[in-house]
């Protein structure tokens, strides 16, 4: 049977990306493209970022988790996309899908849901593009927001942690997709992995904010409490609810 995320398994699967290093790549939008490799690596992972369509095979090869992001998409990073997520899939490496402003563009929308055919582990999104992306098949889906929502074949939960502050700093939602992908890399189940990963995101979220003054010294205290959060903020912080229906 499935387990049931925890505070506990948030706090295990974090040392185990601190001690095992993933390597993440990432198709990333070009506006938070710094910011998401910043909050991998504070979080023990290692991030590589190109879109180049000579090398994405071989970067794609030498990772373990794949987060494919649709903003400031264009044509050559569609198929760049969609070479990566070929070879992600003939390697059996788990990706992530952001579907960002897919409710803006249909032409967007539809290339997210020809990426949904080809077995995402994970879609994430905001209520806005989860409201449209449609069936996603076996992935888990995770809707974000004031609370996280994450759904799969059987197991309902929430994450209620974070801060209102996050959605005052641009790309908190694509950093948030790095960071899974890294908890993707060193845990099969990704139930357990996301709900992680968003713990961790949202516990450091919290801690940030006792020493901001707002969402630009938020930001770079949320990138220090990535490094710096341990095991006894997240027992004492997290709040994972399971839900029945
Ligand atoms: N009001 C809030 N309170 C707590 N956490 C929030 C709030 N708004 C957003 N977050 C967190 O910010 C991150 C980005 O979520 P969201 O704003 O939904 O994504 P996006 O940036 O893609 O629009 C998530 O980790 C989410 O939990
Ligand atoms: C991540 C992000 N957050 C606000 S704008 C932006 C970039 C999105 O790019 P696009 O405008 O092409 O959707
Ligand atoms: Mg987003």
């Amino acid at each position: 049977m499935a387990s049931f995320p925890t505070a506990n398994s948030a706090a295990e699967l974090l040392s185990r990306v601190r001690q095992r290093r993933p390597r993440v790549h990432c198709l990333m939008n070009t506006v938070v493209q710094k910011f998401t490799a910043d909050g991998i690596t504070a979080v023990g992972g290692i991030p590589s970022m190109t879109s180049s369509e000579e090398e994405i095979e071989s970067f794609v090869s030498k990772v373990d988790a794949l987060t494919v992001n649709l903003g400031t998409l264009d044509a050559a990073r569609r198929k760049v996309i969609r070479i990566a997520v070929e070879v992600a899939n003939a390697e059996g490496k788990p990706w992530i899908v952001d579907p960002v402003h897919c409710d803006y563009s249909p032409s967007r929308l539809m290339f997210a849901q020809e990426l949904i055919t080809l077995h995402p582990t994970i879609v994430r999104g905001n209520a806005a593009e989860m409201a449209v992306i449609g069936d996603i098949g076996k992935a888990l889906r995770i809707q974000t927001g004031p609370e996280d929502e994450l759904k799969d074949d059987g197991r309902k939960i929430n994450i209620v942690n974070g801060h209102p502050w996050m959605a005052k700093v641009t790309g908190t939602g694509c950093l948030s997709g790095g960071v899974i992908a890294a908890f993707m890399a060193v845990e099969p189940d990704a139930m357990l992995a996301a709900a992680a990963a968003l713990t961790v995101t949202g516990v450091s979220a919290q801690l940030a904010a006792r020493h901001a003054r707002g969402p630009g010294t938020f930001e770079a205290a949320f990138l220090d409490a990535l490094d710096t959060v341990n095991t006894n903020d997240i027992l004492s912080l997290a709040r994972i609810e399971h839900n029945e229906d």
